[in-house]
């Protein structure tokens, strides 16, 4: 068989004019052309290796992230990826999964876990009308928001309708840069899909356990391709995350068990609605305001 690269390789980096361009990953431009400055600095760092350091180095700013494993030795030997690897969200479950299985023998509970990640991300190019539109409701914050709320009847759009994988939210609510809340349409099916929603529910509150999901899962991704039998465990680098803030999940002002969309029959949590007459704004900074400064580096991606 021809090596048609793919795996954990870094070539994002190593080929920035042309995987950033594949529609399924339009949305890493802005971290592709941050890493390649460190990418020159360090080279005898691998592109492999700084990717997965700098995920793991990042998460660590939001609270109740888990120290991910770190091995360092990927080669940088590789060619681009082809495209049509990465699932989009107009995807259905199906199809998704038997991606991640081929890939790297990912379970459905897998998958579920890896998207724990939803909870401290941000999407700017599925409504390119918007910028930076979470997919909860605390996006600075590695919770278990994104769980509760992905089950949560969708009302509306935080920008224009009819974009291509993006189905009504439970919080749209715009105002300036404080963009409401966004819904991918493969994070909403694969919540209420029968072989992967009580995965997704049994998330709901349950901090450790989906952290330590996400982290086992994560392990798992971070070293596609290689054996690891040739990698060094350098975890120790890796400084140790922010805390969890100690506030259990709870539905977001204005909603209430009544608007759950529920397809597993296991007993939910009983969860507190948070306090407000109307839906609350989401802060477009961690710090709660509207405008912050980002570090964005130009580069050719
Ligand atoms: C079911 C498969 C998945 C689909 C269809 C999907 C789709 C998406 C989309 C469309 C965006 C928004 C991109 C943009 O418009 O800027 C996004 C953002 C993101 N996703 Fe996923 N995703 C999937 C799985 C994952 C996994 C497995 C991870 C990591 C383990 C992940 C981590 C992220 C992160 C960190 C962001 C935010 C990026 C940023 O803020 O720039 N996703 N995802």
């Amino acid at each position: 068989m021809v090596f048609s690269g793919g795996g954990a390789d870094g070539s994002m980096l190593l080929f920035p004019t042309v995987e950033p361009n594949f529609s399924a990953n339009n949305g890493i431009d802005d971290s592709v052309n941050n890493l390649i400055p460190f990418m020159q600095k360090h080279n005898t760092i691998s592109a492999g290796d700084l990717v997965q350091f700098a995920g793991a180095v990042a998460l660590t700013n939001c609270p109740g992230a888990p120290q991910l494993e770190f091995l360092a030795g990927r080669p940088n030997k590789t060619i681009a990826a082809v495209d049509g690897l990465i699932p989009e969200p107009q995807d259905n479950v199906t199809s998704i999964l038997a991606r991640f299985k081929d890939a790297g023998n990912f379970s459905p509970s897998e998958v579920v876990a890896l998207l724990a990640s939803h909870s401290v991300a941000r999407a700017d190019k599925v409504d390119t009308t918007i910028d930076a539109a979470p997919f909860d409701s605390t996006p600075f914050t590695f919770d278990t928001q994104v769980f509760l709320e992905v089950l949560l009847k969708g009302t509306g759009f935080p920008g224009t309708g009819n974009n291509v994988g993006e189905v009504a939210s439970p919080l749209p609510l715009t105002s300036g840069t404080d963009t409401g809340e966004m819904r991918l349409q493969s994070d909403f099916a694969l919540a209420r899909d029968e072989r992967t929603a009580c995965a997704w529910q049994s998330f709901v509150n349950e901090q450790e356990l989906m952290a330590s999901a996400f982290k086992a899962a994560m392990a798992k991704l971070a070293v596609l391709g290689h054996d690891t039998r040739t990698l060094i465990n350098c975890t120790e680098v890796v400084p140790p995350p922010t805390p969890a803030v100690d506030k259990p999940a709870s539905f977001p002002a204005t909603k209430s068990a009544a608007d759950l969309e529920l397809t597993c029959k296991s007993k939910f949590p009983t969860l507190t609605t948070d306090a407000g007459a109307t839906e609350s704004l989401i802060p477009h900074c961690s710090d709660g305001a509207m405008n912050c400064t980002t570090v964005q580096f130009t580069g050719p991606a």
